[in-house]
């Protein structure tokens, strides 16, 4: 089942706090958006990328793709001020039908087995994403005072990739956008539609790298990749 990634790597990495795009931080002499690409550069079901950048660092990421770009096409288009805005700029350079990916190009970690249970059940459902259960107890605070206990059992920490039928994300895209609604992430805006987002349990592994101890974990996770 073929589908389209968009993957939005045109943020600021401020949480980082690496004075840079944390984009552009080497992960064993890689920098993650790299370790990203390859991850759809390989699956042989990915038959289009959209990379999402700032435009001031168009150059430097067409420098990076150059070398994947031999093994298949990557499409570089400019986002915007919020990842919601750079998410949208990449899904209006689709043309056509078909599955769509959303994936954070600061999730390195991702792997191809789990992106096909995800793009299996997209092509059934519409929406789905990838999340796995909460571990810690949640509880939800105000000023410091504990307010509720939430029931572990229903909560799940979502990851990306999302994937939608293209149409569906482009609809939910542009009713956001008039209603002037932001969301933290593409299954949201899906949800304002008044549809149903399935989940397909994925990896702990797939983290986010967003705070600067993300990369100790990092570090971590590639050594035990390696011996796999
Ligand atoms: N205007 C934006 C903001 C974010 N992103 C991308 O969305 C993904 C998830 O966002 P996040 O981890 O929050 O990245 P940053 O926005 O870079 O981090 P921060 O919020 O700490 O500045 C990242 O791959 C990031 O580059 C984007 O393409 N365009
Ligand atoms: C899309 C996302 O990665 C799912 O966990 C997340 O919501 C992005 O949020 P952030 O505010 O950009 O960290």
């Amino acid at each position: 089942m073929n589908y389209s990634v968009v993957i939005p790597a045109a943020g600021q990495g401020k949480r980082m706090q690496a004075g840079k795009n944390k984009q552009f931080i080497h992960l064993r002499n890689e920098p993650i958006i790299v370790h990203t690409l390859k991850a759809f550069v390989s699956d042989p079901w990915c038959d289009r990328i959209i990379l999402v950048v700032n435009k001031e660092e168009r150059k430097e990421m067409g420098e990076l793709c150059s070398f994947l770009s031999d093994k298949k096409q990557i499409m570089i288009v400019n986002g915007g001020l919020e990842r919601q805005q750079s998410v949208k700029c990449g899904i209006d350079a689709i043309d056509g039908e078909g599955i769509v990916l959303v994936h954070d190009g600061a999730r390195p970690f991702i792997n191809q087995e789990i992106i096909h249970l995800l793009v299996n059940d997209a092509a059934k459902s519409g929406a789905a994403t990838v999340a796995v259960p909460v571990k810690d107890t949640v509880k939800r605070v105000k000023d410091y005072k504990v307010l509720e206990t939430m029931k572990r059992e229903e909560l799940w920490s979502i990851q990306t990739p999302q994937a939608f039928d293209v149409e569906l994300l482009k609809e939910a895209h542009e009713k956001a956008e008039a209603e002037n609604k932001l969301g933290t992430d593409d299954a949201s805006l899906i949800e304002w539609l008044g549809k149903t987002v399935s989940i397909v349990q994925g990896d702990y592994t797939n983290i986010k790298l967003t705070t600067p101890e993300d990369l100790l974990f990092a570090e971590a996770i590639l050594t035990q990749k390696e011996k796999v």
